[in-house]
């Protein structure tokens, strides 16, 4: 079998705020084309692991490599731009703007793209993650969980990222708009040959659409596997998590 490749390799990391540490000896790598999940204990630091690999937050020591690139060594900042696509956790949408208008706010950041042509690009985004037309005039307070979180996956993909990565998605969604939710995760990774990094507690997405799991625990990734494998895991945080009385009901194979 032809060797995976890696579009993201984190080195050796080791972050801090003053002088609490957040990880430390921490490496991860994801490979093109996977759903990726990250699951931690709350407050471990997967957020700020995301910000990381997203150049927003930078570590004290270790690298973060995109693509090739250093992200934190000189980087070509419109190629990160336009190739890693997030959506925060609850959409993060501006309030005061329409979904269309969300949608166009990267064009006007990174593009000279203006006038009609934009409309219709953003036009398209919102389709594409399966909103109606209508949607696009309204503001967020107008638009359901489940939709302010499609609209921010527009918005994610505006510039065709080859990268999504996306912080707890499905919080706060019904389990039936949760599990939409992860259908059109898959739909666009297929479609559009996205990568696709997920921090998430939600067990049901991790067991319906991750091809990999990656455990923080103790500062670093303690394990990385199919979900399967890891209630069998090495590690004693991943087999306590996998094996917890909310994660048996997936280990028959039946939900
Ligand atoms: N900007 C910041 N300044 C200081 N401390 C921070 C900052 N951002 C995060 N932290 C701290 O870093 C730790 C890790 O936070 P993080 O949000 O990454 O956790 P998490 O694993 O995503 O948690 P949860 O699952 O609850 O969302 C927490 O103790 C948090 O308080």
């Amino acid at each position: 079998m032809a060797e995976r490749e890696r579009v993201i390799e984190v080195r050796d990391l080791k972050t801090a705020f003053g002088k609490t540490v957040i990880h430390e000896d921490l490496d991860l790598d994801v490979y093109r084309g996977e759903i990726l999940g990250i699951v931690g204990a709350s407050g471990g630091g997967k957020s700020v692991l995301l910000n990381t690999m997203l150049g927003l937050q930078r570590p004290i020591s270790g690298s973060v490599v995109v693509g090739g690139q250093d992200i934190f060594n000189n980087p070509d900042r419109k190629w990160l731009a336009s190739n890693m696509g997030v959506m925060f956790q609850n959409g993060a949408l501006f309030s005061s703007l329409t979904l269309q208008e969300n949608v166009e706010a990267p064009f006007l950041e990174h593009t000279e793209i203006r006038g009609e042509f934009l409309s219709r690009l953003a036009q398209m985004k919102i389709s594409l993650v399966g909103l109606a037309n209508d949607a696009a005039y309204k503001r967020p307070a107008e638009l359901s969980g489940g939709m302010k979180k499609r609209a921010g996956v527009a918005r994610a993909l505006a510039l065709d990222p080859k990268l999504l990565f996306l912080d707890e998605p499905t919080a706060g969604l019904d389990p039936l708009a949760a599990a939409e939710f992860d259908d059109l995760i898959v739909s666009l990774r297929d479609a559009l040959e996205l990568t696709v990094v997920m921090v998430t507690h939600d067990l049901d997405s991790l067991f319906q659409i991750s091809d990999r799991v990656a455990v923080l625990a103790d500062k670093k990734i303690v394990a990385s596997d199919a979900v399967e494998k890891l209630r069998d895991s090495e590690d004693e945080w991943t087999r306590s998590y996998f094996q917890s009385r909310r994660a048996r009901r997936f280990n028959s194979g039946g939900n």
